[in-house]
């Protein structure tokens, strides 16, 4: 494995016509988001030969995780058909979304208390729910937010939530008189 030379990842000078070419059509089809700029294209063209030689993967460099200092409206918007893609599977980094922001877990995943595969199973999805059913804003604060790589829309949940439950009722104590 050779070394990694950071000059690497500076774009390259391409000429204005041979800068390839996006159209809004693809943009909304999910083909070129990631281009919408073209010195975002220069660079996305130079690093991926790279990051496939140095097993770096492309997304950690393309997305990468934000400081915590980043405000939520800073967060780069990544349309949820990319979203989709980052499910873990296949050396692809594991990213899950909790209230419209985006988490790169593939590394937390690891350590996480609840265990490595109950996040796993939400790769590419929308665990909002789920998530605050499980955690408060402390380990939100403390942890979730320095996992930020982006803001998504319309990342499907795969569960329903179950109702909530409103006013008491009881619990099969029938007894009481
Ligand atoms: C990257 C996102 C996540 C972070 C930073 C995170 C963080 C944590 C932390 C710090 C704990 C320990 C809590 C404590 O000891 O009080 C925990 C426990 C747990 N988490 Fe997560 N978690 C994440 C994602 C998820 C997801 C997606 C699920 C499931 C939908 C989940 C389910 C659980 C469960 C079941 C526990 C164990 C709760 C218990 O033992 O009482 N977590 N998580």
């Amino acid at each position: 494995m050779g070394k990694l030379r950071l000059s690497a990842f500076r774009p390259r000078h391409i000429p204005q016509d041979e800068k390839p070419e996006i159209t809004i059509k693809q943009i909304e089809e999910g083909k070129g988001q990631r281009a919408e700029h073209a010195e975002h294209v220069e660079l996305v063209e130079t690093i991926e030969p790279v990051a496939q030689h140095s097993k770096i993967q492309l997304d950690s460099i393309v997305y990468p995780i934000l400081p915590k200092r980043t405000a939520a409206k800073d967060l780069p918007f990544i349309p949820s058909t990319e979203v989709a893609k980052r499910d873990g599977k296949g050396g692809s980094r594991l990213w899950i979304v909790v209230d419209s922001i985006v988490l790169d877990a593939t590394e937390y995943q690891k350590k996480h208390p609840g265990g490595r595969q109950i996040i796993a199973g939400f790769g590419g999805r929308n665990c909002s729910w789920q998530w605050w059913s499980f955690h408060g804003g402390g380990i939100w604060d403390s942890i979730a937010a320095g996992l930020r790589v982006g803001r998504a829309e319309g990342v499907s949940n795969p569960y329903e939530r179950p109702p909530a439950i409103v006013g008491l009722r009881t619990h099969g104590f029938q007894d009481w008189d």
